[in-house]
């Protein structure tokens, strides 16, 4: 239980209907998200707060953290810490929590999922077939996955669950990621724009942040066979978003499968104007089991926090 003061919490943007329930219940919530001019409401309220929640699509910007001098913790609903000043939060003591394990098999699912439903054109053809236009046409053929070479970019949590997958497909199974992982059978580019010359399909799944920012470019589009399909479900910011407009307008690839974006929610019109790419509104763990899961997790690191208990999904 927690004492009687109730402890102040800010939350960052809307999350499961649950977890705010069991947050409201338990603590004064603060949703900056519904304030007007949230840096008066900060200067007013921010000296109370000393844990904040977050999503890992939403993160926090460095001067609502400035705002904030009691702050102890940081709880991301997600693992992305893309959006999260590390270093800030290292340099004043505040704990960065995730919810690690929680989405992993979700967002492979997704990303296997994209590959089908881009190569096997499937959202395509359910246009296809609603329209009525079976009766008029044949369809035309698409491309086979089984056999494949698939390049994977990350070979994180994330990566080795897609790769898990894939094998099911009797794909041939590469990365390119920071370093070698010897334990893994698959083999290893150190150099991203190699991986892609070698692949057919090239699945993005390294963390975002600096130091992977638009590291998927012209020269990774250009190295790619022409018939190659490009899935990113990791972050938007990892792909050069205009050069892939321009890959997929020029043919330098045949297709993408997206579920993320560089300006989310804003998907450019060159996108939704093309039938070989497939579009998803970044729901690579939008299931209900697990955003479940990722609600009890986030739950659980406050409520730590302020039992002053270890928190059970910190990070480093
Ligand atoms: O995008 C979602 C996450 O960071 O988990």
């Amino acid at each position: 239980m927690m004492t009687d003061i109730p402890h102040d919490v800010l939350l960052m943007a809307p999350v499961m209907a649950n977890l705010l329930e069991r947050l409201e219940g338990d603590f004064r919530l603060h949703r900056l998200y519904e304030q007007d001019d949230p840096h008066a409401y900060l200067a007013e309220h921010g000296g109370a707060i000393t844990a904040l929640v977050t999503r890992g699509d939403v993160g926090v910007a460095t001067p609502v953290l400035e705002q904030l001098p009691q702050l102890g913790l940081i709880a991301v609903f997600g693992v992305g810490t893309d959006g999260i000043d590390l270093d800030y939060a290292r340099r004043h003591g505040i704990a960065v929590t995730i919810t690690s394990g929680a989405l992993t098999e979700d967002v492979a699912d997704m990303a296997l999922g994209l590959l089908l439903a881009t190569a096997r054109q499937l959202c395509h053809y359910d246009r296809f077939v609603r329209a009525g236009r079976w009766l008029q046409e044949a369809p035309g053929l698409t491309t086979r996955v089984s056999g494949k070479r698939l390049g994977i970019f990350g070979m994180g949590n994330i990566g080795r669950a897609i790769a898990q997958r894939a094998a099911g497909f009797d794909m041939r199974i590469q990365y390119a990621s920071r370093r070698r992982h010897s334990s893994l059978p698959y083999a290893y580019y150190p150099d991203l724009p190699a991986l892609a010359r070698e692949s057919d399909f090239l699945i993005v799944a390294v963390a975002g942040g600096k130091e992977t920012a638009g590291l998927v470019d012209k020269a990774v589009f250009d190295a790619l066979p022409n018939h190659a399909l490009v899935i990113n479900i990791a972050r938007g910011s990892v792909v050069n978003q205009p050069d892939l407009i321009a890959a997929l307008q020029s043919g330098a690839i045949a297709g993408a499968g997206l579920d993320v974006y560089a300006d989310e929610p804003q998907v450019p019109a060159a996108l939704l104007a093309m039938e070989q790419v497939v579009l998803q509104p970044h729901v690579g763990s939008g299931t209900h089991e697990t955003r479940q899961k990722m609600s009890d997790i986030v739950f659980a690191n406050v409520s730590a926090f302020f039992n002053r208990e270890p928190l059970p999904h910190a990070i480093e």
